[in-house]
């Protein structure tokens, strides 16, 4: 003899639910054709383990394709309506089956059912809204840094091709007046450096602020106040081998940056770009020290930059003591970048191979 088990329905302007009370179902058969459903299976019902059916005639039409999933305890089981809309009752005739009852669980009323779909469309427009503007946030980003990083190549690069095609046309000459040919370009470049550190504080890039503030600050005390300041120092060739060393580094790293922002890599390029700053950060850092020192007898002699002090001690800082103290923390500085850059190289390295496998 079959049985019939025990079936609690719901329905939303969609779907209709069905939730068949059958533990350990087995062999589940389902038919669905036009408004009619069939159900067969083997598990334990009510009346124990037997085989167990029913059959029900829609009040519209569904469509033949059904989804369902058994548990341990039920089958639960989602029909979609052929035409969306609410239902007066789940089925043709006006008395409902016996061992059907409505599932208070999932139960709506047509209003709920459309405040539900409501809601789920504003739900959704919102995650719509927010990607969009997460896209557009990224899109804007990845403008700004690609224009950025072209800017500084395209100024690094005229500062880097001038210098040698001077070298090989004036010779030694050219050392001397680097100042004179390059520093407008170089106070151009440096000065849209500071942006780095912006960058780096506002999270617009992945870096660290310290290193990146150690590299600007670095920088710009050597180009505006040793060379800028001093004017004796115009003339001097370590201008030439500080700013050759500078774009030198800096002819490889913004292109690496330009293929990044569109997630784009020329291995070779990579490679330059975490590889030549160990010789040239070791060097760059002594021309600039030598800078340093060769400007340190002119601060002394013009007080040019002296801290004044309290009238009570009477007498003022003379720069060159300050110049000092730079040249400690110039290679504090190096110590602490070079360390940067080694780990950066070891990341960058370290995922490439992971990427490879
Ligand atoms: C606090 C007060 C300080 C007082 C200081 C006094 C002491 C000063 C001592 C200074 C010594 C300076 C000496 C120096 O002037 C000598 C020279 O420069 S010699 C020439 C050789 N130099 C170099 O090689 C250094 C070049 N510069 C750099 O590499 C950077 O400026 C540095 C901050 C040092 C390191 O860069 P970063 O930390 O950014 O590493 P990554 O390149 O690996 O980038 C990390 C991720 O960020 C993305 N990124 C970074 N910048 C950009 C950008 N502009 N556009 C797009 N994306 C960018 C990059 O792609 C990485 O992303 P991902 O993680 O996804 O790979």
């Amino acid at each position: 003899m079959t049985l019939t088990p025990l079936v609690y329905w719901a329905q939303r302007h969609k779907d209709v639910y069905l939730r068949v009370e059958l533990t350990d179902a087995k062999n589940i058969n389902i038919l669905v054709r036009e408004n009619v459903l069939l159900f067969q299976a083997q598990g334990v019902g009510a009346k124990g383990q037997n085989e167990y059916e029913f059959r029900l005639e829609f009040l519209s039409s569904v469509k033949p394709e059904v989804s369902y999933r058994s548990t341990q305890r039920l089958v639960n089981i989602t029909v979609e309506k052929e035409q969306h809309g609410w239902w007066d009752r789940l089925v043709v005739q006006e008395r409902k089956p016996v061992f059907l009852a409505p599932d208070f669980d999932r139960w709506l009323d047509e209003s709920d059912a459309e405040m539900e779909i409501r809601e789920k469309e504003e739900k959704r427009n919102r995650l719509k809204a927010s990607r969009h503007k997460e896209e557009g946030f990224v899109s804007l980003k990845t403008g700004y840094l690609f224009v950025y990083n072209l800017v500084q190549f395209l100024g690094f690069s005229w500062i880097f091709v001038n210098m040698t095609v001077r070298l090989f046309i004036f010779g030694q000459d050219s050392l001397y007046d680097t100042f004179h040919t390059i520093s407008d370009m170089m106070f151009f470049c440096q000065s849209l450096a500071v942006v780095e550190v912006l960058n780096a504080a506002f999270g617009i890039v992945r870096t660290g602020v310290v290193p990146t503030l150690i590299q600007v600050v670095g920088r710009n005390f050597i180009l505006f106040v040793i060379f800028g300041g001093v004017e004796e120092m115009h003339n001097q060739p370590v201008v030439f081998f500080v700013f050759y060393l500078w774009s030198a580094i800096e002819i490889f790293r913004y292109p690496f940056y330009m293929l990044g922002c569109f997630n784009t890599e020329w291995k070779t390029l990579t490679w330059l770009r975490y590889t030549i700053w160990m010789p040239l950060y070791p060097f760059g850092v002594v021309a600039e020290a030598v800078a340093v020192i060769q400007s340190i007898p002119h601060f002394y002699k013009t007080e040019l930059l002296s801290i004044p002090l309290p009238k009570a001690i009477g007498t003022s800082i003379n720069f060159s003591y300050v110049l000092y103290v730079y040249l400690v923390l110039l290679f504090l500085g190096l110590l602490f970048n070079f360390r940067h850059l080694y780990k950066q190289r070891k990341r960058c390295f370290r995922t490439k191979k992971r990427k490879a496998y």
